[in-house]
């Protein structure tokens, strides 16, 4: 039977995960918060879920690999150095990074990407987020998800059109790029919208997230899944069959 240890195990992820852990009789194998240091976790567990800050991450995939452990990351706010840092750690060791664990979002990006294939450029293409006021990194990891999804559908690098910067005089929109734009207030869970804006007409996909338990529920799912996987790196859509 499978046990999951959790990194970032005090925080809103890791209570949600834990409470997702006991409601479906899955074993616990104990977590690692800031000060912690993240090897005996790592040996005790035979699957990790990490949801903690992307500063600790590194030090995360090396006690992983170092455990052979399999890890589910979906802590956000990462950079090209982190994403290199999973890519090698998956030559040893199953890991699995997701900027959202819920099956609505990867649900929405297999539409978004779906849609930016089929209109043209003269579609512009606007992600909107909106968060708790703890939220630590923006644009959120799920707006990049969505935001990667669309650049995929017209076949572009998402770094060559991403705009997240607009302030003053910012100059009319150049056709082809993807905007973001980011709010943050109260106790907002997580929404997402995905503007295709055309000339004369308008079309948005949107997730509303009401509960952490979504997150909770994917990862305690992805984790699960990935035990068994040999090494490599995966995303949801192996886990939910897409
Ligand atoms: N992929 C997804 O579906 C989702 C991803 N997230 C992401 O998960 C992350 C955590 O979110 P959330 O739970 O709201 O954040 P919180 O701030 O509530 O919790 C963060 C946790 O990480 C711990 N932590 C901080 N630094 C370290 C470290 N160096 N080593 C180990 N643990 C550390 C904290 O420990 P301490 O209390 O000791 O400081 C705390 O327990 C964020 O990046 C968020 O964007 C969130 C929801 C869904
Ligand atoms: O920090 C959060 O809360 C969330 N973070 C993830 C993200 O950055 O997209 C997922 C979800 O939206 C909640």
């Amino acid at each position: 039977m499978s046990s999951i240890g959790i990194y970032g195990s005090h925080g809103r992820m890791g209570m949600a995960i834990q409470d997702i852990l006991a409601s479906e009789g899955v074993r616990y194998a104990g977590g690692a918060d800031a000060t912690d240091d993240p090897a005996p976790v790592a040996h005790a567990a035979t699957v990790l879920v990490d949801f903690s800050s992307a500063g600790a991450l590194e030090a995360h995939l090396v006690a992983a690999r170092t455990a052979g452990t399999p890890i589910v990351i979906g802590t956000t706010g990462l950079t090209a150095q982190h994403h290199a840092a999973i890519d090698q750690a998956a030559r040893d060791i199953a890991v699995l990074q997701t900027g959202n664990t819920s099956l609505g979002v990867v649900l929405l990006a297999r539409l978004v990407r779906e849609a930016a294939a089929r209109l043209g450029p003269d579609w512009d293409i606007e992600i909107l987020e909106a968060h708790h006021r703890h939220k630590l990194d923006a644009p959120s990891g799920t707006a990049l998800m969505l935001g990667e999804a669309a650049a995929a559908g017209r076949e572009v690098p998402l770094a060559e059109v991403r705009v997240s910067d607009r302030a003053g005089l910012s100059g009319a929109r150049a056709e082809g790029t993807i905007g973001f734009a980011s709010i943050r207030g109260g106790s907002i869970v997580g929404d997402h919208h995905v503007v295709f804006a055309g000339t004369g007409e308008r079309i948005e996909l949107n997730h509303l997230a009401q509960d952490r338990a979504i997150f909770a529920r994917g990862a305690v799912k992805a984790a699960l899944w990935l035990a068994k996987q040999p090494a490599g790196r995966y995303t949801m859509d192996a886990v939910l069959g897409l």
